[in-house]
């Protein structure tokens, strides 16, 4: 029965990775013996180190003893639960301490199970298993959620999710973060002029070309909405991400898409705003995203197609094209 679960994995070339955290080596050593090499086992014996590796490597499920020296096993769960990089991870009690009020403090800070010491490893098993396949489950029901129907894009959803945990990403590292806005120009014209149909046949060849630009496997681009993208660039910084700006100007241009009925081109053109910081403050990430809006704008009324930075990343950065 379980060995369906690990083939859902292998389908997609995984394997599950398992974090087990206990202080006690041979408390550890017991757990992972019970997946005989089935999964990536990462392995912590303190609380601090059990955050690292979660943040780090993200595992599929994590096996997390309650009483430990440093951080105990409640205060682990309730951090991971508070990230949004960690806070989908399964956590699953293993505790010799099996009072019903232990159970339930542990339910209400976010953990999906609990497994009793000394440990069975039939028992183990199963409810590791149990876990792995919901988690299998819930990540595709995600990755759908995530999707642009039109442009098999991310969508907005998508982007307010990962703009949050790239903020908090660059903020610990103390790195840049950029925001690309771009917004095909005079489309309304364009929709009115070639039909809608066209309109969708534009957007998702402006969505084909944006992918093409990115570079760098942590780089992403969006549907923000309707003829409105935005790119997202994690420890990129202000030249950075003006350079990928006109490469996606290039981009957009070079598809040499008709657009008779623009005002400023036989083609369709883009407007761009780049948005730009070292994030500071817990909330900032909403000040970024109106920073790039604003500086679209910019670009809108400058008379588009063309690029602007928010001024406030500095003061001579408006590079008209
Ligand atoms: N074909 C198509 N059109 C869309 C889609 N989503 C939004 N639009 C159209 O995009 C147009 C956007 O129009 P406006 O917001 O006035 O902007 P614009 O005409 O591009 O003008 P500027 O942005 O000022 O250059 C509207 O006509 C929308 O109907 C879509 O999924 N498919």
């Amino acid at each position: 029965m379980w060995n369906k679960v690990l083939d859902e994995y292998a389908i997609r070339c995984y394997k599950p990775r398992i974090l087990i955290v206990d202080d006690q080596p041979v408390n550890i050593h017991t757990l992972s013996a019970v997946f005989h090499g089935e999964l990536d086992i990462i392995v912590a014996t303190s609380g601090e180190k059990a955050l690292h590796l979660a943040l780090k490597q993200k595992p599929d499920l994590i096996l997390l003893d309650i009483v430990m020296p440093d951080i105990d096993g409640y205060e682990v769960c309730r951090k991971l639960k508070n990230d949004p990089i960690t806070e989908w991870i399964p956590i699953i009690f293993v505790t010799a301490e099996t009072e019903a009020n232990v159970e339930a403090y542990g339910f209400e800070i976010g953990a999906v199970d609990f497994i009793a010491k000394p440990i069975n490893p039939a028992i183990v098993r199963a409810r590791v298993m149990t876990q792995l396949m919901l988690k299998l489950y819930m990540d595709n029901m995600r990755e759908v959620a995530w999707l642009d129907g039109l442009t098999g894009l991310y969508n907005r959803r998508r982007f307010d999710e990962m703009l949050k945990q790239h903020w908090l990403l660059c903020r610990r590292e103390q790195r840049p973060l950029a925001i690309i806005m771009l917004d095909v120009d005079f489309f309304k014209r364009f929709n009115d002029n070639y039909g809608h149909q066209k309109g969708d046949d534009c957007l998702r060849a402006i969505a084909v070309a944006l992918k093409g630009t990115l570079r760098r496997p942590m780089d992403m681009v969006f549907r923000y909405g309707g003829e409105e993208f935005t790119c997202l660039l994690p420890l990129t910084d202000l030249a950075g991400a003006q350079e990928r700006a006109s490469a996606i100007l290039n981009a957009i241009k070079a598809l040499q898409i008709p657009h008779a009925t623009s005002r400023v081109s036989p083609f369709v053109t883009i407007s761009i705003g780049i948005a730009c910081t070292i994030p500071e403050q817990e909330k900032g990430e909403e000040d970024l995203l109106n920073h790039s809006d604003q500086a679209l704008y910019q670009s809108k009324s400058d008379g588009r197609n063309r690029i602007t930075t928010w001024p406030g990343d500095k003061p001579d950065t408006v590079s008209e094209v």
